[in-house]
């Protein structure tokens, strides 16, 4: 489980996260649901150690994150960190070069899944396949926690689906999943928890189907009484 208690952080003068305190489990999806600016990237980048921050504690199966962790959790950020000039190739040679649980197996297995020419250079690959190159290389490492920042954000219905149908897929198996998403409607059907946050603070953690089993509401349906009032 990935526990994030009571964390403050600030950039300069600037407060982000206040207090923000939530629970994620493995082989469940969570997903951090906010509008732009409350700090849903600022939350994974602290859960990875990638940025500081100033209070509260985050652990990871009860241990602070290490250098060797990153060997558990992964974080899928919104834009390919691949060299433009690399192929699909060989950027798989780089991620089996850099990590000792790069899965060569899995990874052939998502190339095959979205369709994808393993000899295509990053810099030629259209928006929606540079998406599913960039949530590929998350995903064929063999960690316990993914997290994914907007995995599909400006993307084509099509490659969206596509993009979706993973998370129902064995290639995520009993993977726990932290993902942010402005398009909720289309992956509403594969979140377990919803996380909603409003200015650097959770205004409500819930569990999505006992929302919609108890009280008939979709996430979006939540959202809307809690943002809207
Ligand atoms: N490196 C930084 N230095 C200063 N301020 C920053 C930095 N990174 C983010 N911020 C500020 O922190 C706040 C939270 O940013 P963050 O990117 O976490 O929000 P977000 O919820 O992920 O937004 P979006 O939905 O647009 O991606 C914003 O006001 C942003 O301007």
């Amino acid at each position: 489980m990935i526990e994030v208690k009571n964390v403050h952080k600030k950039y300069g003068r600037k407060q982000v996260l206040k207090d923000l305190s939530f629970t994620a489990k493995k082989a469940e999806i969570t997903c951090l649901i906010g509008i732009n600016g409350v700090g849903k990237t600022t939350i994974m980048k602290a859960i990875m150690a990638l940025t500081p921050i100033n209070s509260g504690e985050i652990l990871i199966d009860g241990e602070k994150i290490r250098k060797d962790s990153f060997e558990k959790i992964t974080f899928i950020p919104d834009t390919i960190a691949m060299l433009p000039q690399m192929r699909i190739a060989e950027a798989f040679t780089f991620m089996a070069d850099f990590y000792k649980c790069w899965n060569p197996q899995r990874a052939e297995e998502l190339l095959q899944f979205f369709k994808l020419d393993p000899t295509e250079k990053i810099a030629n690959l259209s928006k929606g396949s540079a998406a599913k190159v960039n949530m590929l290389l998350g995903l064929a490492l063999d960690v316990d926690y993914l997290l994914m920042d907007e995995p599909f954000s400006g993307i084509d219905m099509f490659s969206r689906e596509q993009i979706a149908e993973v998370f129902t897929s064995h290639l995520i198996e009993e993977r726990g999943v932290i993902l942010t998403t402005h398009e909720i409607s289309d992956i509403e059907h594969l979140i377990d928890k919803a996380v909603l946050i409003d200015n650097g603070e959770v205004i409500k953690e819930f569990s999505v189907e006992e929302v919609r089993e108890n009280e008939g509401k979709s996430v979006v349906d939540v959202m809307r009484e809690v943002y809207q009032g």
